[in-house]
């Protein structure tokens, strides 16, 4: 939970804030409607504040002195202003806020708490700045800390493409054009070899009086381009839309990825990892053991407890699959069976893990939401034949779990099983 100082002095606004503040399980607020209540809460929360919505006129500080206070304290402001016009608007973004919000409406405040919630996923995203200018670089990584990202710098694109190597985790990489060993155009090429634009989100920028440059960036590869000089609002606006695309990329990805209700991968990403580890395998004739689950009389479950009890159920059993089998590929095939990819296991290992596993769930009951509690059983073929395709191999794990049902469920059958593994 991120805590929220609100400095207004509308009891009107306050209330709107409240109500906005309460639909939304990631914040909590404390208020205050002066410069002396801001100062008290200050002390009081001290350390604990994330960021600060805080109002330009209050009846103690008529001239946006609260802001400076709380900026004092290292504390991310986005200003909350009655009025708009070009001069104070410059003025308040010099003092060093997030952003500002001229109060017209609940939408303002909406998108004010959406400016919070951005600076925390900010707290989490890697930027790379390129460019030789020392100046540039300050500038540049400065503005991105306003916005609470993570910062890299590097003065030309060999020194850019080393620390990409180095830190997988930056998503934004800003660069500029004109830098010695390697210009922002060769590095983006560079870049593009590796890395998508749906994984890494490229900037140019460039001078003015070079407009032919923003297309040749956007032609190699960048997602898009600054003009220089460029003012805070249209960088961070640039910066933000950018970061946004490229998260709701990944959501959409993940979605596609992931089973609804259990959140384990599903198939098509099942396929999609282990067809190359299969050919992988293959080719290198190393181990790799697949593996199909089925839970038992899981129907029995949806008609006896009701359908949300079996979808419950369908949770947890996923929930234990991930856990104990982290190094591991774990799907939702459907219904009630999931596939299980394990390589480096020959057939012995695998199935004596799955064997551990089906103990496990049959030692330790699902409880429902009514408190009754469901002790499960499931079945398991195991093989590690490879075959020629995964889809074969598949089909031999789905032979194997048909003899562990028709032998009375409960079981592992495995590769040397001629009848049956454990019951
Ligand atoms: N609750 C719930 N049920 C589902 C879901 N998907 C499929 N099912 C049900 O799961 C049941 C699968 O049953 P089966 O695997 O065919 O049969 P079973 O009762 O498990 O019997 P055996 O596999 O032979 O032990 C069917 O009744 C489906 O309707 C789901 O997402 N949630």
């Amino acid at each position: 939970m991120k805590r929220i100082l609100v400095v207004e002095d509308s009891q009107l606004v306050t209330k709107v804030v409240r109500h906005v503040v309460k639909l939304d399980d990631g914040l909590e607020a404390v208020y205050a409607s002066s410069l002396a209540e801001a100062k008290e809460q200050l002390a009081r929360n001290s350390g604990q504040l994330f960021a600060a919505l805080a109002d330009l006129n209050l009846p103690d500080a008529p001239d946006g002195e609260v802001v400076d206070l709380i900026l004092a304290e290292g504390i991310p402001t986005i200003v909350l202003t009655g009025s708009y016009d070009e001069e104070r608007r410059e003025k308040i973004l010099a003092k060093g806020i997030v952003d500002y919000v001229v109060k017209e409406g609940r939408y303002s405040y909406e998108y004010a708490i959406g400016v919070v919630h951005r600076l925390a996923h900010n707290q989490a995203t890697t930027v790379l700045v390129v460019d030789d200018s020392e100046t540039s670089r300050r500038y540049i990584s400065e503005l991105l800390k306003r916005q609470q990202f993570i910062v890299l710098t590097a003065c030309n694109g060999v020194e850019a493409i080393k620390l990409l190597l180095a830190h997988e985790e930056i998503k934004l990489v800003i660069t500029d054009f004109n830098m010695p060993i390697m210009d922002g155009i060769e590095l983006v090429k560079n870049i593009r070899y590796k890395y998508e634009k749906s994984d890494l989100v490229i900037i140019g920028l460039s001078g003015r009086g070079e407009k032919s440059l923003s297309a040749q960036f956007i032609k190699n590869g960048a997602n898009d381009f600054l003009h220089k000089p460029f003012n805070y609002e249209e960088f961070t606006c640039r910066v933000r839309h950018n970061v946004e695309s490229l998260e709701l990329i990944q959501q959409i990805r993940a979605a596609a990825s992931k089973d609804y209700l259990t959140g384990a991968w599903n198939r098509r990403y099942f396929f999609e990892q282990a067809e190359p580890l299969h050919q992988e395998a293959l080719q290198n004739q190393a181990q790799l053991a697949a593996v199909l689950i089925d839970l038992d009389h899981f129907k029995k479950i949806n008609d006896t407890y009701g359908h949300e009890a079996g979808d419950r159920v369908l949770v947890e059993v996923a929930n234990l699959l991930n856990a104990k089998l982290k190094r591991f590929l774990v799907a939702r095939a459907g219904g009630a069976e999931f596939f299980v990819l394990l390589p480096g296991l020959d057939n012995d290992q695998a199935q004596s893990l799955i064997s551990q596993l089906r103990q496990m769930l049959a030692s330790r009951p699902v409880v429902l939401a009514d408190g009754t509690e469901l002790y499960l059983g499931f079945s398991a073929g195991v093989t590690n034949q490879l075959c020629s395709s995964m889809d074969e191999q598949l089909a031999v794990a789905d032979k194997f779990l048909f003899r562990a049902k028709d032998a009375g469920r409960n079981l592992v059958v495995g590769d040397d099983d001629e009848d049956e593994d454990e019951v």
